[in-house]
């Protein structure tokens, strides 16, 4: 009895044990499936409506009205240039239309949306974008208006500090933004402007690089002022570093956000950064030319001593009326506000943060890693198939890249791009050959990604 006791539970224990065993191994082989299918692709049509079929955000891709080429909707890659028009937004333009047309002058405080404070819908959802608090963001002008604005508060240069640290191959407005600045204030830009170069032969500026000339310009270095997400190659920089070195030197930090607002996860206010302005025209799908977004930490809310250019609608907010002649302006970056809000420009940016805080930028960053290495995928896979060889320019990291690659294609010139347009392939091209592949995360799909890998083949056999 014992002994059969024994065997019988001895059974049961190595069944058991076999039991959870097995089970162990296929949980183990089931996650190993899915890593590798995560991590394995295939440039096949079927695949990528696989990934099609397990992206949460594809549905988002109905929300937007896309150009037809040859009657088809297009592949759009030039997100980072200017994003597709979300059909919400109309309601948002018409809402004022309709309330400018019924209320007219009214319409400053008694429509649904009042325009006199408008702007203070953005703090809230704009805040979560950038990693700011409510208080630190506002939206007005354009963006290199706002630079130009941020510069005259952050910017104060002495005659021993006066010093601008910039990229190299900064976006020409930032260039002629730096120049004019240090004009205006009496020092010459060759002196004054200061870029950190890419290494002979490197398409990328490397972070120990920027560190140094921190460094080296030291105790002459007023501000460093660098573009968060670099327009011609996709690089993403390590901004809570170089903002921390930058005061380390003594001096301000800003950001030119333009190809990182939408885009990138942001932590300005815990970064500590200084002031940033980013447009809303790119990933944030508010229209051409649309308003801007400003960040300015609150360590400068309170600040007296920092001369700004002012305007009534800095103005202390509830004695804005009374027509005062001294300036009281408001505790927070709408103080930095100049005059009444463009609520029709406004509209359509209102539109888009709504659609980026239903979202939230962690589930947009999680597509947009993986479409872009299925991009990137896709292309080390034709480059394999055809004759001529494409140099993709952005970091291969994932930690300093986002939505975009930058294809420098050699051997292939302006007839490829100029193929890739009339097939229904929307891309910029740069001189002096690189095409910029954004592979927005909100309306462009897997399968998107595969037709343009076929579509490139062709175009590049002829
Ligand atoms: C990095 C960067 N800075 C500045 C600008 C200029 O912006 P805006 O014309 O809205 O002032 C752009 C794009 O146009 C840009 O990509
Ligand atoms: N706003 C524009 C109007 C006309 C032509 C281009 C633009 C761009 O935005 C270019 C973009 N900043 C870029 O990174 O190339």
């Amino acid at each position: 009895m014992g002994y059969y006791f024994f065997i019988q539970n001895f059974n049961f224990f190595i069944c058991r044990q076999s039991a959870k065993s097995l089970l162990s191994i296929y949980l183990f082989l089931l996650l190993l499936r899915n890593k590798i299918q995560t991590m394995t692709f295939e440039n096949t049509l079927e695949f990528a409506q696989k990934l099609d079929a397990q992206d949460q955000l594809n549905k988002y891709q109905n929300e937007f009205i896309f150009p037809k080429v040859n009657g088809k909707k297009v592949i759009y890659f030039t997100g980072n240039s200017l994003g597709l028009q979300p059909k919400r937004t109309k309601a948002y333009i018409d809402e004022v239309m309709n309330d400018w047309a019924n209320l007219a002058v009214e319409g400053h405080f008694y429509s649904e949306k009042p325009w006199w404070d408008y702007h203070e819908r953005f703090a809230n959802p704009l805040s979560k974008i950038v990693g700011a608090l409510p208080s630190e963001v506002t939206v007005m002008n354009t963006l290199t208006v706002n630079l130009h604005l941020l510069m005259v508060s952050f910017y104060r240069p002495t005659k021993t500090r006066y010093k601008i640290i910039c990229e190299e191959k900064a976006f020409p407005s930032d260039q002629y933004m730096f120049q004019s600045q240090v004009h205006f204030h009496g020092y010459k830009p060759e002196d004054a402007i200061v870029e950190i170069k890419r290494r002979e032969g490197e398409h990328n500026i490397r972070l120990e690089d920027v560190l140094a000339k921190i460094d080296e310009v030291g105790d002459e270095l007023a501000l460093v002022l660098i573009g968060g997400v670099n327009y011609y190659t996709g690089q993403v920089f390590d901004m809570k570093t170089i903002t921390a070195a930058g005061h380390k030197a003594g001096a301000k930090v800003g950001w030119d956000l333009a190809h990182a607002a939408g885009n990138i996860k942001l932590e300005l206010h815990d970064w500590n950064v200084d002031f940033a302005a980013w447009c809303s025209y790119k990933y944030m799908n508010s229209g051409p030319g649309n308003a801007s977004g400003c960040f300015i930490h609150e360590k400068h809310h309170n600040n007296s001593e920092l001369p700004r250019f002012a305007g009534w609608w800095g103005h202390n907010k509830e004695r804005r009326f009374k027509m005062e002649p001294k300036f009281d302006p408001i505790h927070g970056a709408d103080g930095w506000q100049i005059s009444n809000l463009p609520v029709l420009s406004l509209a359509p940016y209102l539109a888009s943060v709504e659609m980026f805080d239903e979202i939230g930028m962690d589930v947009l960053i999680a597509k947009r890693d993986k479409i872009t290495s299925y991009l990137e995928f896709i292309l080390q896979e034709i480059d394999k198939e055809v004759d001529s060889s494409f140099e993709i320019i952005t970091p291969s990291n994932s930690a300093e890249r986002a939505s975009q690659l930058s294809v420098l294609l050699h051997g292939e010139g302006r007839s490829l791009f100029d193929y890739l347009m009339k097939n229904g392939v929307i891309t910029d091209w740069r001189e002096p050959n690189v095409i910029r592949l954004a592979p927005v995360p909100l309306y462009c799909s897997f399968e998107d990604m595969y037709h343009f890998g076929q579509i490139l083949k062709a175009g590049i056999q002829g």
